[in-house]
């Protein structure tokens, strides 16, 4: 028997740990995972549970299989199965380097698991082997045994004996330790004391346990003698799930110490095997007070140990191995230098069911694991004799050495280019840099100008969105909006059309030329590249490499480029969000003012009771332009495509358009009553709200509070003039008209005859025409806008909240217009349509 207190001197002192020295070989190498599955127990085979685990081969295992479900007969008719209660099968398939089915014996284990792994250790690996799984998996079966059936231990040694017994080379000794940690404490099972040992970690020869006696064997029976003793010495308690259930890890370790008889160099590896507690959930084992305390410290290594597995698994640079005693004491045995095998045991039934699905769960991710591992070599003293031995070997080596290296100069020298072709493929690599150079010129002043071409066409899109915008505003607030649009604005607009036009033009003429010379310079450096690939394949590196510095000056143009759309596009953003905030408080001030009066058409409520409502529920909202999703012409202008120029000039400006103008249509309809309707007297009851002095001294009130507004009142009024109306039908058939836009604003669109029919109507009037305002339908966002087309500017009202005289009513049908429709809504301007429309009002 061999006491280590300390780090032994000379061969003893390795044979503690494996030295980290004199390491000749790595090699990464995976835990190997075999999943055992032990038999059905009696007790388990008396509740006649169902089986969750089915060996499909030696490799694979299906956890909760389907279940053939037996066919259920009533009266002789077949019933569907529709069993609502039962929870789906997972029907988890599991692949690991081995599966042992119900029917392996402990001798099958060890042929596949520690049998191999013994031809490693004693190549110079250290190997370990543990077991893992729940309380009565079946761990210590598989590890110990008994003497009818011996574990893998026994096994593994009996042949290590038997490999030790062949050795010619070398002399080997054995020394063994058991030890157990339990409640996080290390205990030696093979001299028993109720203080625990102290770990400790050497550089050199990594973790030890201070005061651990190491025993010398001879043969296995000495073992199976020792583990015997041993296990009596282990903490063993029953649980509910296990009349024996260990409570504590039991870690069995083997160093062999080999020497090598002819150089003296020796070697020190180290066999662990570890036969872990129990898995188990508390609730399985009924387990409390001490136990339940034990229970705890159990899971807490074990889950320290999963820990360190997945670590192992992810490649994380830091394993926390420090965590627990179990993972300090295994760390060399994981992600050390080390072979690992994992066993992993599981109970068939579904009594198990959850220890089982973790238990393959951890198996599965420990599978994942690197190791790298080497050989522990170390060099020993060596007398004289052994000394000339090596020193004549190794100068035998360096003559053959020195001889391979005369032989490798010669080639070298036969080998030495061809001055005339070296200096031709100087002159190709020169001729390719120099056009490559003209060429990135060439490529910078396209794309420059490329990106100028995008920048202009967006801030024209954005100039003519707005300006489309502002004189839709200005028609809609008052007469002198709309003077001085028409007097400044469009005209400004039709300036900037016409810069832009300019502008657009003389880019793309650049552009054009640009891509000429561009292209022209492309095909030549092409050219170049490919008869000197021709003739000297090894450039193809440099020629990749031009290739490249292309890509990566159109990328980074287009990078810039993209960066300043959206710069533009941001302040465009801000500037419009601004604007929107302020809009729904200004029209609440509108139609309070009106409402105010009593002058509101319920239509007018209902639009804005609607408009408030979203204004109201637009709190987050998002300004994002959905237009440019699918709009080409964005898509075109946050590219920079170099194969083929295109212009950024809107051809929907044709030329057949440029001298047609757009239609400018007012609202006018009920507001047109409030012109010339006498203002109503308010109420001496005191209403709440903000009061407003009017010119003529009137004073209203305005009531600011939206919830106090009567909306279904009003939404009803609204229906009810629509039912009243009922017009939409009718004016479905045209095919133009959106029923719901009825009492809103406009529905015309471009191809509409009514339309065709409004401008003749239009100029039956001999109204002002304006050039350069856009047509106000709803659908204004959908058409772009054009300059030229005949306008009209129907004088618009609203905007006064002052009360005007009420005029005359008109004899002329054409001039009753206005009263016939509601709110805004410019139908009725066709003279053929009015008829209709008036006959049913
Ligand atoms: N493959 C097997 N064949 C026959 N019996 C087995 C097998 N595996 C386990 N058993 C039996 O099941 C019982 C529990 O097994 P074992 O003590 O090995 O479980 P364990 O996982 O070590 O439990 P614990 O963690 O509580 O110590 C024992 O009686 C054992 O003999």
């Amino acid at each position: 028997m061999v006491r280590i207190e300390k780090p032994p001197l000379g061969r003893s002192k390795a044979a503690a740990a494996p030295s980290k020295s004199g390491s000749t070989l790595n090699m990464t190498a995976n835990i190997k995972v075999v999943v055992r599955v032990r038999p059905l127990n009696e007790r388990e085979m008396e509740l006649n549970n169902r089986i969750i685990v089915d060996v499909v081969d030696d490799k694979m295992l299906v956890f909760d299989p389907k279940e053939e479900i037996r066919p259920f007969y009533y009266q002789g008719v077949q019933q569907p199965n529709k069993n609502f209660l039962k929870r789906a099968n997972k029907e988890l398939k599991f692949i690991f380097d081995s599966v042992c089915a119900q029917s392996a014996s402990n001798n099958d284990v060890f042929e596949i698991t520690t049998k191999d792994m013994l031809s490693s250790l004693m190549e110079g690996y250290n190997c370990s082997v543990f077991a893992y799984g729940a309380t009565g998996a079946g761990k210590t079966h598989t590890m110990i045994g008994n003497t009818e059936h011996p574990g893998i231990t026994y096994l593994t040694m009996e042949h290590l004996f038997d490999i030790l017994n062949c050795e010619k080379d070398r002399e080997l000794d054995i020394a063994v330790s058991y030890i157990e940690v339990y409640n996080e404490n290390v205990y030696d099972l093979l001299k028993p004391s109720s203080t625990p040992l102290q770990l400790r970690e050497d550089s050199k020869y990594g973790v030890m346990v201070a005061g651990l006696t190491l025993h010398k064997i001879k043969t296995a029976r000495e073992l199976l003698n020792m583990l015997e003793d041993g296990n009596k010495n282990r903490t063993q308690h029953p649980t509910d799930a296990n009349a024996e259930s260990s409570r504590s890890h039991a870690v069995f370790q083997v160093y062999v110490t080999m020497r090598y008889k002819t150089s003296n160099q020796f070697r020190i590896v180290k066999l662990s095997m570890i036969d872990l507690a129990g898995s188990e959930r508390a609730s399985a084992t009924g387990c409390v007070g001490e136990r339940f305390k034990e229970g705890a410290n159990i899971n807490r290594s074990l889950l320290s140990l999963g820990n360190c597995i997945n670590k192992l698994a992810d490649g994380s640079s830091y394993i926390p191995y420090r965590d627990s005693k179990l993972t300090r004491l295994l760390k060399d045995s994981l992600g050390g230098n080390c072979k690992t095998v994992m066993i992993a045991n599981v109970a068939p039934s579904s009594v198990s069911y959850e220890d089982t699905y973790n238990t393959l769960k951890y198996a599965a991710r420990a599978n994942k694991i690197q190791l790298s591992i080497k050989k522990n070599i170390v060099d020993g003293h060596m007398g004289p004799s052994q000394y000339v031995k090596i020193t004549q070997e190794l100068k035998k080596k360096i003559k053959e050495l020195e001889a391979k290296l005369t032989l490798s100069t010669v080639k070298t020298v036969s080998r030495e280019p061809d001055p005339a072709k070296e200096n031709a493929k100087q002159e190709c690599r020169k001729r390719i840099q120099e056009e490559e150079a003209v060429h990135g010129a060439l490529e910078a002043q396209l794309l420059e100008l490329m990106a100028r071409q995008r920048v202009l066409s967006l801030r024209h899109a954005l100039r003519t969105r707005a300006f489309s915008h502002v004189a839709d505003l200005a028609h809609r607030s008052s007469t002198e909006a709309v003077d001085s649009m028409c007097t400044e604005e469009i005209p400004r607009q039709e300036r900037a059309q016409e810069s832009y036009v300019k502008q657009s033009v003389l880019l793309d003429s650049k552009v054009f030329t640009a891509w000429t010379r561009w292209d022209e310079s492309r095909k030549k450096l092409y050219h170049l590249c490919e008869q000197a690939l021709a003739a000297h394949p090894d450039l193809d590196y440099f020629v990749q490499n031009v290739h490249l510095q292309s890509k990566l000056r159109q990328s980074g143009a287009l990078e810039r480029l993209k960066q300043k759309l959206v710069s533009i596009q941001n302040a465009e953003i801000n500037a419009f969000t601004e604007y929107m905030s302020d809009m729904p408080r200004m029209l609440k001030k509108l139609y309070l003012t009106l409402k105010g009066y009593d002058k509101v058409p319920p239509a007018l409520t209902a639009e804005y009771l609607e408009v408030m409502k979203k204004a109201k529920s637009a709190k987050g909202i998002t300004w994002s332009d959905k237009e440019n999703d699918t709009d080409a012409h964005f898509k075109f202008i946050t590219t920079l495509d170099t194969h083929k120029p295109s212009t950024t000039l809107d051809l929907t400006v044709s030329k057949n358009d440029a001298n047609a103008t757009v239609d400018i249509i007012t609202d006018g309809e009920d507001l047109t009553d409030i012109e010339n309707k006498e203002p109503v007297k308010l109420s001496a009851k005191k209403r709440k709200g903000t009061p407003i002095k009017l010119v003529n001294n009137e004073t209203i009130i305005i009531n600011d509070s939206f919830e106090i507004l009567d909306t279904t009142r009003n939404i009803n009024s609204a229906k009810k003039i629509k039912r009243e109306y009922n017009i939409a039908s009718e004016i479905e058939n045209y095919g133009l008209i959106d029923p719901k836009d009825l009492n809103s604003t406009f529905v015309l669109t471009e191809t509409s005859d009514i339309k065709k029919a409004v401008k003749t109507e239009v100029k039956m009037e001999s109204q002002p025409v304006k050039r350069g305002l856009v047509d106000r339908t709803n659908t204004l966002q959908q058409r772009p806008v054009t300059f030229g087309d005949k306008a009209r500017i129907v004088k618009p009202i609203v905007g006064k909240a002052l009360p005007f005289r009420r005029m005359p009513a008109p004899t002329n049908p054409t001039n009753l217009t206005a009263r016939t429709f509601g709110f805004g809504s410019s139908v009725p301007r066709d003279n053929s349509q009015q008829k209709n429309v008036q006959g049913r009002y």
